[in-house]
């Protein structure tokens, strides 16, 4: 293909990827990959160069753009390489017209900037929350040690006790260290997270909202398989990816619950104020993950912020009833914004006299609010904010 044409396909793919997010059809990476797979002209070169362009396109963009072309021309005002490429050769994008505007650039839609501004994330963290994020891994301890595994290709060590880090893009699915269960890919801050649980062998600890259970594995590690160790959630399907990762990482003392939304606490029954120490993973807004997810921007509105601090309070209440006294609870979103962090945080302790915070030292971060916060500029890792409490009573 043509550079030109490169193009103008990573048009049409942002007309298809807009379309998408309005309507909150399929994301941006399910659309290339079928357009990949229908249009087999378009060899390796190609395809990493649209990519390329569709996802720089999509960072560009602040608010969700009017169209692939208008984000294409966003990207051109900070790509020198692009506008002469709308040249009108075949295949390729049209000339430029004069009355044309490009889309606006920006952090986000205006109300999200205006939340993330009030949340203290100024211009240099905004601007790193759009880069590109490293590949992180972390060495599991019941397979292998940071100081003595090898791999193919060199990686260094990260803020995180087991961590490594690599060139984004690395096939580490493809390495025998990996189909083994030596390493996880698992962020940095989602890495630090589980530390802040401080899980102990021979502990019964709940993963609440342990999705396809990435801070499960960490968790089973930290307590090298002894004690109890619960995984919960709403999504049948997230928590089934669950045992095939924990039998590759030779983590056996895992034990999985499917929860009913409302009626959570049914298939918990019998661990009603039993945990030592209960995760609280919510589900949230993820702005601190669009280094790998840019489009989640877009498709994000206030009335679903507002339900996701609801559900979040919900789940915050329900734990209570799990730990028990002298226990702790470990409260960890993937977001920036206060209210799914320190505000949420502040109004569970208020609304829990039984429950006061407990600091929490990690290597890296900064405090916020009664918690700590972890950002790709400050930190290098993905966002997070991050807070225990203890169960006095
Ligand atoms: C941030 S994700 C968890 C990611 C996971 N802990 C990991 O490390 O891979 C939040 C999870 O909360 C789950 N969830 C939503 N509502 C829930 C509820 N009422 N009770 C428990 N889990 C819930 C979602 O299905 C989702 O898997």
């Amino acid at each position: 293909m043509t550079p030109a044409a490169r193009v103008q396909t990573s048009i049409e793919l942002l007309d298809a990827i807009i379309e998408s997010a309005r309507s909150k059809g399929a994301p941006a990476d399910r659309i290339l990959a079928e357009w990949f797979r229908n249009n087999r002209f378009a060899g390796s070169k190609d395809r990493r160069a649209i990519r390329e362009l569709v996802f720089s396109a999509i960072r560009a963009c602040g608010p969700v753009p009017e169209s692939g072309r208008a984000a294409m021309l966003r990207l051109a005002e900070v790509d020198d390489s692009i506008l002469p490429l709308f040249d009108g050769s075949n295949y390729g994008p049209d000339s430029v017209r004069d009355d044309e505007v490009a889309a606006d650039g920006g952090v986000a839609p205006e109300w999200l900037a205006r939340l993330l501004e009030k949340s203290d994330i100024g211009e240099a963290e905004a601007d790193a929350l759009l880069g590109r994020a490293p590949l992180d891994l972390r060495v599991n301890t019941l397979k292998a040690d940071r100081a003595t595994i090898s791999l193919p290709t060199e990686a260094v060590k990260t803020d995180a006790p087991h961590g490594l880090r690599l060139e984004p893009g690395t096939h580490v699915e493809q390495w025998p260290e990996w189909r083994e269960g030596k390493i996880e890919v698992q962020d940095t801050g989602s890495q630090l997270a589980c530390l802040a649980v401080d899980a102990q062998p021979g502990e019964t600890v709940i993963d609440l909202c342990a999705g396809g259970g990435g801070k499960t594995l960490a968790l089973a590690a930290a307590m090298d398989n002894l004690g109890k160790l619960v995984a919960s959630d709403t999504d049948r399907n997230r928590l089934s990816r669950l045992a095939p990762r924990a039998e590759r990482a030779g983590a056996t003392n895992i034990e999985t619950r499917l929860l009913d939304p409302k009626r959570e606490m049914e298939a918990l029954a019998d661990l009603g104020g039993q945990a030592d120490a209960v995760l609280i993973d919510a589900p949230c807004s993820g702005t601190g993950t669009w280094r790998r997810n840019p489009e989640a921007r877009w498709r994000l509105d206030e009335g679903e912020l507002a339900r996701l601090t609801s559900l979040q309070a919900e789940i915050f209440d329900l734990a209570t009833n799990l730990v028990k006294p002298g226990g702790r609870l470990v409260f960890v979103t993937c977001s920036l914004l206060d209210e799914e962090g320190a505000d949420q945080f502040e109004a569970f302790l208020s609304r829990h006299q039984e429950f006061s915070a407990q600091e929490v030292t990690l290597p890296v971060g900064r405090p916020r609010g009664n918690g700590i916060r972890l950002t790709p500029y400050h930190d290098g890792t993905d966002g997070f904010f991050i807070a225990r409490a203890a169960r006095s009573c």
